[in-house]
């Protein structure tokens, strides 16, 4: 690093990337901002590195060439940290940001901030045309590589390990974006959003998304279980991200993408699980067939469980104190804008609420946009964890060691945390009309909620080859708030959620009871019990199968017993879910 900050040492201001060099790099993944590659040649300098580097939109007027600085407003707000304000960049500024304000928050051995390497427009052109192919089509018409950048940034590759001691060593890494992790419980959530307070953003958003045609279904994620510190919930977490992984979830064998996709919208129906996933999780797992995804996720579980990684995570998150609702009236007064939020609530009692905000001295002001743009960080970030089995090999580790019960192995692991940048005050604007945006389709969507009745948890469960359905499905909690609408369906108001039954004995005649139990009166409502079947190894993790079982009006016949136990016969690792579907 520089003495100025800049993170260009003389080392490698000479090294200048040119075109003959873009033969080295190969498509690694993207996001909405930064196209990411990986080096696969020789020269030590770069081994085990990746660069990151910045798009601009397709649509956008004049591409920046990086070069121009904060606003004189952002140079404010981050001038309590050294080299951020003076730096000639807004990429500089970018890189410092997360060396001085996010690296002590999240711990300087899970960040790197990586430096800057300068490349010269013939290097940008000739690797943008070799990975044009492998780039999501909607991200290619979205954005380019920002051709006037003359300098990019080179990053530990977070999907290995830098320096295999073993040559025939596999390293297996995944990469999960946790999102948001709490709710709020801010006085300044005006009472129509109260809904903000029991439901998390991500969930929320979904149905937004869904509606939006962002994802083809709805996220089986939930945030809150993944930050709960519940080892069972934590659990619970991976295995929806498996089932559901979006953009919030990918798995590299050896630097290599092997599931999820970098299409930001990959679900069940896009994604992909090959061969060479299972083959190489079995160099890494040591278990009988069937059994090599069940594991992998339980390691990923345990890991994230023992390391508490996520604890300083949910704190840095949790500087989001007082929720957008709050923070917005703090930076309208910081641009000296007057408040579009106060406007619009004028004469409603709620507007002398947010007099205390307005009347702080500009001080504090700054600390609560800053804090709520750090937070915002802190949301949109990934963490990566890369692992490799120790064997027998009784070396001592430089890595942390996690030991995973069912397999009776000790896994070396390290883990980073990815994408920090520093969101633009600018965005603040953008934040407060997405969130009301989010909020107000979620709750115009759940008015439907109200017609079924109280609905009951959701379950679902491992089956491994050979094994026969349980007798009993555990006590589900009730999560009567749980209700979502079934993206089949979604538009008509029918409601689909989660009921437990025990299978072997699930019979039409056990159902009305079953329903009961839970508060729903059979007789009100029509009603369809499905069950659908994943396969989790040996395909693509589609849902295999949907048996209707059950329906409650007398024409449908429903042989539902004996496909279940069909499906009891299906010689792989499968997930079943079953699921209430109840027309208003
Ligand atoms: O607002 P969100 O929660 O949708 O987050 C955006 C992300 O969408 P997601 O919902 O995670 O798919 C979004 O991710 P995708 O482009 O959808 O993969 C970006 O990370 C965006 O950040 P930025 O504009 O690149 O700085 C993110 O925007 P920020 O809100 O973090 O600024
Ligand atoms: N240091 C790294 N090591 C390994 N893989 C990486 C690294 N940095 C990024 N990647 C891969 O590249 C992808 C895109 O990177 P990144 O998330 O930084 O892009 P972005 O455009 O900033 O994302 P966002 O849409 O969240 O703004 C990541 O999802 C990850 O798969």
């Amino acid at each position: 690093m520089d003495p100025n900050g800049a993170g260009l040492s003389s080392e490698w201001m000479a090294a200048v990337l040119g075109a003959k060099d873009a033969v080295e790099w190969i498509y690694r993944g993207e996001g909405a901002a930064n196209l990411v590659l990986a080096y696969c040649g020789n020269a030590p300098k770069f081994v085990g590195k990746v660069l990151r580097i910045q798009k601009v939109p397709t649509n956008g007027s004049e591409c920046e060439n990086g070069h121009s600085a904060l606003t004189k407003l952002e140079g404010i707000l981050w001038g309590k940290f050294e080299g951020i304000v003076s730096a000639p960049t807004r990429e500089t500024a970018g890189q410092l940001y997360v060396q001085k304000v996010m690296c002590p928050l999240l711990g300087s051995e899970h960040v790197d901030a990586g430096i800057h390497v300068l490349v010269s427009r013939e290097f940008l052109e000739a690797v943008e045309k070799k990975v044009l192919g492998q780039r999501p089509s909607w991200r290619v018409d979205a954005a380019k590589v920002n051709p006037l950048c003359d300098s990019v940034l080179l990053i530990a590759d977070h999907s290995k390990f830098p320096h295999g001691i073993f040559k025939e060593e596999f390293c297996v890494s995944v990469e999960i974006k946790p999102k948001g992790g709490f709710l709020p419980i801010s006085e300044f959530i005006a009472e129509e959003n109260a809904v903000k307070k029991k439901i998390t953003r991500f969930k929320m958003h979904q149905l937004l998304k869904l509606h939006q045609g962002k994802i083809r279904k709805l996220s089986k994620y939930d945030p809150l279980d993944m930050f709960s510190g519940s080892k069972d919930r934590v659990q619970k977490a991976i295995k929806s991200l498996f089932l559901t992984p979006q953009n919030n979830f990918r798995v590299f064998l050896n630097g290599s993408l092997a599931f999820g996709g970098m299409d930001g919208a990959a679900d069940s129906a896009s994604y992909t699980l090959d061969q060479a996933f299972l083959d190489g999780l079995k160099h890494i797992i040591v278990a009988k067939d069937g059994m090599h995804i069940k594991y992998f996720l339980e390691l990923v579980a345990e890991t994230i469980f023992k390391s508490r990684l996520l604890d300083r995570l949910l704190e840095v998150q949790k500087l989001d104190s007082i929720d957008i609702e709050g923070a917005i009236h703090a930076y309208y007064d910081i641009v000296s804008q007057p408040c579009m939020v106060c406007r619009e609530k004028d004469g409603s009692k709620l507007s002398g609420r947010y007099s205390s905000l307005h009347s702080k001295p500009r001080d504090e002001k700054l600390k609560i946009v800053r804090d709520y743009l750090i937070s915002s960080t802190a949301k949109d970030l990934s963490l990566m964890i890369s692992f490799r089995s120790r064997g027998n090999k009784d070396l001592e580790s430089s890595y942390k060691v996690v030991f995973l019960e069912s397999t009776k192995q000790s896994f070396d692991y390290k883990a980073s945390f990815i994408d920090l940048d520093m969101k633009p005050l600018k965005k603040m604007e953008y934040y407060y009309k997405l969130d009301q945006q989010i909020v107000s389709f979620y709750v115009k969507m759940a008015i439907n909620k109200g017609k079924e009745g109280k609905v009951v948890a959701s379950f679902e469960f491992f089956l491994s080859a050979g094994s026969v359905l349980p007798e009993n499905i555990p006590h589900c909690p009730d999560v009567s708030e749980d209700v979502v609408l079934d993206p089949s369906t979604h538009g008509s108001n029918k409601i689909t959620s989660h009921i437990p039954f025990s299978f072997v004995n699930l019979c039409p005649s056990d159902i009305p009871k079953a329903l009961r139990r839970h508060h729903l009166e059979p007789a009100l409502c029509n009603f369809t019990i499905m069950v659908s079947c994943y396969n989790l190894e040996n395909s693509s993790g589609h849902c295999l199968h949907t048996w209707i079982v059950y329906h409650s009006l007398p024409s449908c016949c429903c042989p539902a017993r004996r496909d279940l136990l069909k499906a009891s016969k299906i010689e792989e690792s499968i997930s079943m879910e079953v699921m209430l579907c109840i027309q208003g």
